[in-house]
C-alpha cells in the first residue's frame, strides 16, 4: 500500500494521523475526484494541501459527532464531501448521498463503486428524498444558507432527527436571516464544534446542529 509523499507531507503539516488503510482509501478518493474534475467541474481543491487542509479537516471534525450505526444523508454532495470521506472514516454508518445534478450523481456513483464503498447515491434533491425515506442525521457543506435548510426540512422533521452543517464565519449572519424570517421557531441551533480555518488566521469553521426543540432533552 503506497501513499503519495505529498499526501503524507500534507497530513504531517496539518498534524493529522490516520489509519493506513483509511489513508489509502482517502488518497484513492481524492485522485478519482481529480480525474473526473478534468471533465466535470467538481472541486477547486486540487492539491494535497487543500484536500487535507480543507476537505479532510472538515470531515475529521464532523465524523466523531455521529453516533454508531446512524443512517446519514449528505445533501448536496457534489464532489462527495463530506459524505464519502466520512463513509471511509466511519464504516459503521449507513451513508447516502443526495446530489440534484444528474451528471454529478452519476460520477459519485462511479466513485463509490470504484472505492467499493457501501454508499447509496441518489440523483435527487435531498428534501424530496425525505418524503419517502428516514435518516437520523443530514450532513451538508456549502449547499445552502440556514434559511434554505429550514425551508427544505420544515415539512419533513418527522423523517430526520437533526442536521449537522459545516459552516464558515458567516453562520452568525445566516442565523440572523433565518430568525428574521421566523424560521427558527420551534427549533434549536447549537454550535457543537469550532476550529481554526487556517493556522495563522482568525477565521473559524463551525459545525452547527439543528433539531426540533426538545428532541434531545
Ligand atoms: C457548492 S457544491 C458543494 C459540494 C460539496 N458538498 C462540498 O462541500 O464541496 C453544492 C452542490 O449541492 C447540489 N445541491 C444544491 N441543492 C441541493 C439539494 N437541495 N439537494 C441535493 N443537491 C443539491 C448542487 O448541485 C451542487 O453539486
Amino acid at each position: 500500500m503506497s501513499l503519495e509523499p505529498d499526501f503524507v507531507a500534507a497530513l504531517d503539516s496539518h498534524g493529522i494521523e490516520l489509519d493506513p488503510a483509511q489513508a489509502k482509501q482517502l488518497q484513492d478518493y481524492a485522485q478519482l475526484v481529480w480525474q473526473w474534475n478534468e471533465k466535470l467541474n467538481l472541486t477547486r481543491h486540487t492539491t494535497w494541501d487543500l484536500f487535507v487542509g480543507r476537505d479532510l479537516r472538515d470531515c475529521l471534525q464532523l465524523a466523531p459527532l455521529l453516533e454508531a450505526d446512524e443512517e446519514v444523508l449528505d445533501v448536496g454532495s457534489g464532489n462527495g464531501v463530506p459524505g464519502i470521506p466520512i463513509a471511509i472514516l466511519r464504516p459503521d454508518l449507513q451513508m447516502s448521498l443526495a446530489e440534484s445534478v444528474g451528471k454529478r450523481a452519476k460520477v459519485l456513483d462511479d466513485i463509490v463503486s470504484d472505492l467499493n464503498l457501501p454508499v447509496t447515491v441518489y440523483g435527487a434533491r435531498g428534501e424530496h428524498l425525505l418524503e419517502d425515506f428516514r435518516f437520523t442525521t443530514i450532513i451538508a457543506r456549502a449547499v445552502g444558507s440556514l434559511t434554505k435548510f429550514c425551508r427544505w426540512i420544515e415539512p419533513h422533521w418527522t423523517n430526520v432527527d437533526r442536521l449537522l452543517l459545516i459552516k464558515g464565519p458567516k453562520w452568525v449572519d445566516e442565523r440572523g436571516e433565518a430568525r428574521h424570517h421566523g424560521l427558527m421557531k420551534g427549533l434549536e441551533l447549537r454550535r457543537v464544534v469550532s476550529y481554526p480555518l487556517a493556522a495563522d488566521g482568525p477565521d473559524e469553521g463551525v459545525i452547527l446542529q439543528l433539531n426540533r426543540a426538545g428532541r434531545f432533552d
